[in-house]
């Protein structure tokens, strides 16, 4: 079924799918085109964890396996949690298997955050690791190409949780998250650098998240509080499935 594309309150785009298969279909070929109208060499693409972008993984490590140029991208994640790559946790550890290892991606290109470290260190480290290889604004900010995020339920997106708020103004490119419930230690890059990026998508599927993503989309009820309301940059789009989409 054709994306229903409306535009809303944000300059932002929503496309609404049947279904988050179709919504991975549409995301893998959206993505490849992207990248082949990028004059640059290499594009940076920040990746998010959690289970939505499973299916884009497999996208890309079937359909789009030899259509996409990996040695152009180099990935980095917008959080991962503190555990090691072998842990089903690991969002590292779960693009690894779905696509990285299936891809040809030279090795240099992945920068995984190293979640089986101490998280103070990791933080410190990866903050060297972006300064590194990705471009810096003149804000002195990191400046990624293309950032993928989704949204938990509680309105949370990277590990950007309500409870630390903070990170969304955060001066440092990473922080030290605490996952509400588990205590599950993170590390996540922050809203400055989210906010900073040339272009953002949300990939957000399930009637879980339809109410609180009506209040983030619309900016309505206690959309202050939900973190993924605090990420807007000019050239943002919404992938949705239509339940996930049922109450805009
Ligand atoms: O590491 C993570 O968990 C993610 O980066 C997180 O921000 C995720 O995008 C949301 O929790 C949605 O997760 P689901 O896709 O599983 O609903």
């Amino acid at each position: 079924m054709p994306a229903d594309t409306s535009f809303i309150a944000m300059p932002t785009q929503v496309k609404t799918f049947a279904d988050p298969s179709t919504l991975a279909d549409a995301f893998a070929a959206d993505f490849s085109n992207w990248l082949s109208e990028q004059r640059q060499p290499t594009v940076t693409v920040a990746l998010s964890g959690g289970s939505t972008p499973k299916l884009l993984f497999t996208r890309w490590a079937n359909q789009f396996a030899d259509k996409v140029d990996w040695t152009r991208v180099h990935f980095f994640w917008c959080d991962e949690r503190c555990v090691a790559p072998e842990d089903p946790d690991s969002n590292y550890g779960v693009a690894k298997e779905l696509f990285l290892d299936s891809v040809k991606i030279p090795a240099e290109n992945v920068h995984r955050m190293i979640g089986e470290s101490t998280p103070a260190d990791e933080r410190a480290r990866y903050e060297t690791e972006i300064a590194e290889h990705v471009a810096v604004g003149d804000n002195g900010l990191p400046v990624f190409d293309y950032v993928m995020l989704g949204m938990g339920d509680d309105g949370h997106t990277a590990s950007i949780f309500p409870h630390e708020n903070q990170f969304l103004k955060s001066s440092n490119v990473c922080e030290v998250a605490t996952h509400p419930t588990s205590g599950q230690k993170r590390i996540t890059l922050t809203g400055p650098v989210l906010n900073n990026a040339n272009k953002i998508a949300f990939l957000i599927t399930g009637a879980g998240k339809a109410d609180v993503l009506a209040d983030v989309v619309g900016h309505s009820g206690d959309f202050d509080r939900y973190p993924a309301s605090h990420i807007q940059v000019d050239d943002l789009t919404f992938y949705l499935d239509q339940p996930a989409a049922a109450k805009l």
